[in-house]
């Protein structure tokens, strides 16, 4: 913990783009999502309104299509189908092993662009195809995975882990737990713990990565031009999710769709102060 610096709500506030007069959808961003599964819809929903939520200029969602139909049914404002994006989510709610050719067919295009890309649960296996700026965010089992480690090892120092991560594997590694780390392969150490334990529910990773997406999303020039932005914004998106946590649950338990909800006054908060 002693190399990581404490990302502060002032350092994530700086860390969003506020649109401005001469701004469309088109210059804003545009995040295309590669998430959820027959199994696991409910994670691409929750990943799409979050990002939604925190801003972004549009949300093209390219995934299966019983699973777009609920996106859209939550969210009309989302594009179903491809077209051109900026960056990239992909992998919450779905499982690597039973994933479908169509699927990784999806994933293998999407990656061949080599455009900011957060790789969530079932895309961890594609990083070594991923070629553009990259941003891993695992919980600790997803970690020990991906390292051949154990869930015991990386709970011992998380912080080491996600360096570690880093630096053998040369993308951004964004640790989730009560601290998060983000870890970049140029030494770059921020770390969060604005979160509620109340947050500890399921679906919490699926809008982490949705915030984390439209912030990529609205700031793809500048990652392209200094990767090393990529963390920063990871650091970011845990800020603005921890907050809007601890505003959804005022001291009690949250839903998702609550903290997703409260991510646009959260945004508005920070960017007064
Ligand atoms: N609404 C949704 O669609 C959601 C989908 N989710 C998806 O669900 C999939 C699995 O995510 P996980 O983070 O759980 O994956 P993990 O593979 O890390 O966790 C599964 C592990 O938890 C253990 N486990 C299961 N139930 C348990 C219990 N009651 N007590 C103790 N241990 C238990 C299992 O044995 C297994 O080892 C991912 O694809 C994820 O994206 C989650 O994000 C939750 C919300
Ligand atoms: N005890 C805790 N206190 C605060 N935040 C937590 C705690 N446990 C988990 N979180 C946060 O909740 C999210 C859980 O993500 P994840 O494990 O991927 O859940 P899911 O797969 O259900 O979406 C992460 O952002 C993590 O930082």
């Amino acid at each position: 913990m002693s190399d990581y610096t404490i990302w502060e709500p002032a350092d994530a506030a700086a860390h969003v783009r506020v649109p401005e007069p001469g701004d469309d959808k088109y210059s804003r961003g545009v995040l295309g999502v590669i998430t959820g599964s027959a199994q696991y819809p409910g994670a691409a929903v929750l990943g799409v309104e979050a990002a939604l939520r925190t801003g972004v200029g549009m949300v093209r969602y390219v995934g299966p299509k019983s699973v777009g139909r609920a996106v859209l049914a939550r969210r009309p404002e989302a594009v179903a189908g491809a077209g051109r994006v900026q960056a990239w989510l992909i992998g919450s709610g779905m499982d690597h092993a039973s994933r479908s050719a169509a699927t990784g067919d999806r994933m293998a295009e999407a990656l061949r662009q080599e455009l900011p890309t957060v790789l969530d649960g079932g895309a961890f296996d594609l990083y070594t195809r991923s070629h553009g700026p990259t941003v891993l965010t695992p919980h600790y089992r997803e970690l020990a995975r991906v390292l051949d480690s154990s869930v015991e090892e990386i709970a011992a120092d998380p912080g080491a882990a996600a360096a570690h991560a880093a630096d053998t594997l040369g993308v951004t590694v964004l640790l989730k737990g009560h601290t998060s780390y983000v870890a970049g392969p140029g030494g770059l150490r921020l770390a969060s713990s604005t979160a509620p334990s109340w947050l500890a529910t399921a679906g919490a990773g699926d809008a982490l990565g949705g915030i984390l997406g439209a912030l990529v999303a609205t700031h793809y020039e500048d990652i392209l031009a200094d990767p090393a932005v990529l963390g920063r914004l990871a650091a970011s998106a845990c800020v603005l999710h921890g907050l809007a946590a601890e505003r959804a649950s005022g001291g009690g338990p949250l839903t998702i769709l609550d903290l997703a909800a409260a991510i646009p006054a959260t945004i508005s908060d920070l960017l007064a102060h």
